[in-house]
């Protein structure tokens, strides 16, 4: 498989404030067209790594690079090509939707035409709020106008710090599909979330970080095959009072007053073989139940792994 080149890349990335180590040597390639999710608990880093790249923060060592540009020597050159969303709602309150737009863009020199903007409100779904006074905008709509703020210079890649904190759980599917357009338009996104299922959801890759450290940076799809468990459940016509020494022998036990034979698995095991041995031992299996533990509980076992928490 054809591995796309980088657009960000950290090399020994490191910030001290003071004697705290907010990011720790971090070496990450992030690639074109991707979608990539950083998850860590509160003040793992996440924050400063992407000020680092967007020339917010000055890493205390290492390099950050954005296209091939080192973001502290090249500063305006790597600014017009990163969009960012921060965490806090940023905008003036006296000024309407559109002015907020079209002062964004004149920051970066940009002049915002009116077919752009137009796409950028269509896309946010705030054609309607365009005269609106920023004060006036839902919480949501607060969030929307903050991704648009960072796209009116069309950069190539976009930081988005926490998206849907605290959005609905409507808004945040919207929220999901638009930045899925906008990595199959060719943005490259990077974001960071306290959601695991919004990770679950969007991410190509998943790096984890913790205290600093990156801990993981994985393919979603391996890292879900390679740490990921099934709970299978066979429901049973009859209740049974001994399981079968094939099931016991893979680790089933039998639950509900004997009605279930439950047994969990990594993924990487197939469950094939578990409901052919009820079939071989007589019992009349009614329902085949499988529960996927999810990159929650991936995270909470790496962390724990690491010594750290929970
Ligand atoms: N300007 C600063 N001065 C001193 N310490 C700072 C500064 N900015 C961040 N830190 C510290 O650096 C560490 C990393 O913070 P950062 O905001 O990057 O974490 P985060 O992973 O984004 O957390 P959260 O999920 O809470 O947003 C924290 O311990 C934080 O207190």
């Amino acid at each position: 498989m054809n591995v796309p080149p980088p657009v960000v890349e950290l090399d020994g990335l490191t910030k001290r404030y003071g004697d705290l180590t907010a990011l720790d040597a971090v070496t990450l390639d992030i690639r074109a067209g991707e979608i990539f999710a950083l998850l860590g608990p509160n003040g793992a880093g996440k924050t400063t790594l992407i000020g680092c790249v967007s020339g917010l923060v000055i890493p205390t060592a290492g390099t950050a690079r954005v296209l091939g540009r080192d973001t502290q020597r090249e500063y305006r050159e790597t600014r017009r090509v990163v969009g960012l969303v921060p965490q806090e709602i940023n905008f003036d309150p006296f000024f309407t939707v559109e002015e907020t737009l079209r002062f964004q863009a004149g920051y970066f020199g940009v002049k915002l035409s009116e077919a752009r903007l137009a796409e950028i409100l269509d896309a946010l779904d705030l054609g309607r709020k365009r005269k609106a006074g920023t004060r006036e905008l839902s919480g949501g709509m607060k969030r929307r106008l903050l991704i648009g703020k960072a796209l009116v210079h069309d950069p190539k890649v976009l930081f988005l710090d926490e998206p849907t904190a605290g959005v609905d759980v409507e808004l945040r599917r919207d929220l999901w599909k638009y930045v899925r357009r906008l990595r199959d338009q060719g943005t490259t996104v990077v974001l960071t979330t306290h959601y695991l299922e919004e990770a679950e959801a969007l991410a190509d890759r998943i790096g984890m970080i913790d205290r600093g450290k990156l801990l993981l940076v994985e393919e979603k799809a391996a890292l879900m095959r390679r740490l990921g468990r099934r709970t299978l459940r066979l429901q049973l016509a009859e209740p049974l009072t001994r399981l079968p020494g094939a099931l016991e022998a893979k680790g089933a036990r039998l639950v509900e007053t004997g009605m279930v034979i439950e047994l969990e698995q990594p993924l990487s095991e197939e469950l094939g073989p578990v409901v052919a041995a009820a079939l071989e031992a007589g019992l009349s299996v009614r329902d085949v139940e499988t529960r996927r533990t999810g990159l929650e509980e991936i995270y909470v076992g790496l962390l724990s792994k690491d010594g750290v928490r929970p």
